[in-house]
Parts: structure tokens; C-alpha cells; sequence
């Protein structure tokens, strides 16, 4: 399964810290952005390297820069949007697509309201963004939107991922390359995941159930 779990200590300490339940919207954002972050630094793990030859003080100096690696950033409103300083920290030339899904709480479906992709998304790799992945029909929506407009390499950084939303999503784009800061236990009987996070979209805009 092309699921890779952030055994790192740092990432394993900050996910903990964002469980606390009376932790402050700006403490919240701040872990989530630091979280994000590190997502970023693994997902470019395994990008290629080329050598090219500058200025350095005492003469010229080869030196490692990524090989024409181009990233779209795919943040899935609203909580993606919770994630996006902190990735273009790391990759500020990344063009930026966005996605809007609400899942229906009833039915737990994904319903999108919104989209803007930009450039030729087959000549990139995509990185979506969401805290989230429970049922996985958001994540599928999204894979699904990309693939359809020719993005052939996409990754998805979530920071907890439930293990019924990894096999859902895999089921389908066995393809997708999933890092998550940490699988959880299971979902709960309203598809929340359980140790979780609770509602990531409220704790990053600061509402209560959208509002
Ligand atoms: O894997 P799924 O079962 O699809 O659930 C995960 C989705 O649910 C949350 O968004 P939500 O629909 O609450 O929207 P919000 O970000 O606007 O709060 C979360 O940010 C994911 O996008
Ligand atoms: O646990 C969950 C599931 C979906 N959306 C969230 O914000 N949290
Ligand atoms: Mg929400």
C-alpha cells in the first residue's frame, strides 16, 4: 500500500500537541502549518537531483539543485487551505489549484462547490492538501478531478488519515501516493475519525459545525 506514515519524532510530538482539545485556534493553526511543513520536506523525498555549477566564495562550486520538479498544490477548502503557507514555505514556486468539497454529514458524500485548476496540470506533480482523510470521499473526488484534467503523478499530505479511508481511496487510485503524519484507530459512527482531530475545517476558521 502506497501509504507512508511520518515516523519522525518531531511530526509524532506535534500531531499529539494538536489533539489537545483546549488548544487555541492560533496554537492549532501554528501545529498544522509547522505539520504541514514536514509533510512538504518527505513528499519531495524522492524527487530527482541534477548538478549545475555557481559562484561560490572561492571559486565556482557544483552544487544539487531538483531537476525541473514542477508542483501543483492542491488544497482542498476549507481545511486545506490550513496547510498552504506552510508547503509553499518549503516550495515557494508552486502553483496553486483549488478544490471546494463539503461532505454532506448525512450521507457522509462528497459534494464539490468549487474549482480553479491552473497551467497544464499533466506537465506537474500534484500535492493536495487536507488534514483530513475519514471515508476518503473527498480525497476520491479529488483524485478523480485531477486524473480527468491529465495530472498523472499526484501525492495526497494529510495530517491523520483513518484506515477504512486509505483502503476506500487506494481501492480506487492505487496510483496515489498517501503520506500521513499518522493512521489512526477507525471512524466513528457520524465518519469521524477517532482519536482524530475533531472538525479540522472549524478549529483552523475558528467556527462551530460551518458557522
Ligand atoms: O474523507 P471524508 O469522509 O471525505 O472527510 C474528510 C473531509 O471532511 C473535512 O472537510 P469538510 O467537508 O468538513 O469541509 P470543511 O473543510 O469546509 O470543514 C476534511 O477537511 C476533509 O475534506
Ligand atoms: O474526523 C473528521 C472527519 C471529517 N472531517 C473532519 O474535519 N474531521
Ligand atoms: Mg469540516
Amino acid at each position: 500500500m502506497p501509504v507512508t506514515q511520518l515516523d519522525h519524532p518531531l511530526v509524532q510530538h506535534k500531531i499529539g500537541l494538536l489533539r489537545d482539545a483546549n488548544s487555541s485556534t492560533k496554537k492549532f493553526r501554528e501545529l498544522t502549518s509547522e505539520l504541514a511543513r514536514l509533510l512538504a520536506y518527505e513528499a519531495c523525498r524522492n524527487f530527482p537531483l541534477e548538478t549545475v555549477t555557481l559562484d561560490g566564495w572561492a571559486g565556482p562550486v557544483a552544487v544539487q539543485q531538483i531537476a525541473g520538479k514542477k508542483v501543483t498544490l492542491v488544497p482542498i477548502l476549507r481545511a486545506g487551505i490550513g496547510m498552504l503557507d506552510g508547503v509553499l514555505d518549503m516550495i515557494p514556486s508552486a502553483r496553486v489549484s483549488v478544490v471546494g468539497i463539503a461532505r454532506d454529514e448525512e450521507t457522509l458524500k462528497p459534494a464539490s462547490y468549487f474549482e480553479k485548476f491552473v497551467g497544464d496540470l499533466g506537465e506537474r506533480t500534484a500535492f493536495i492538501l487536507d488534514p483530513m482523510l475519514a471515508t476518503g470521499g473527498s480525497m476520491i473526488a479529488t483524485v478523480d478531478m485531477l486524473k480527468g484534467r491529465g495530472c498523472t503523478q499526484i501525492k495526497a499530505l494529510v495530517l491523520v488519515a483513518a484506515p477504512e479511508g486509505l483502503e476506500a481511496t487506494l481501492a480506487v487510485h492505487p496510483d496515489l501516493d498517501i503520506l500521513t503524519c499518522r493512521i489512526d484507530e477507525r471512524l466513528d459512527q457520524h465518519g469521524y475519525i477517532i482519536p482524530g482531530l475533531g472538525d479540522a475545517g472549524d478549529k483552523i476558521f475558528g467556527t462551530r459545525n460551518g458557522c
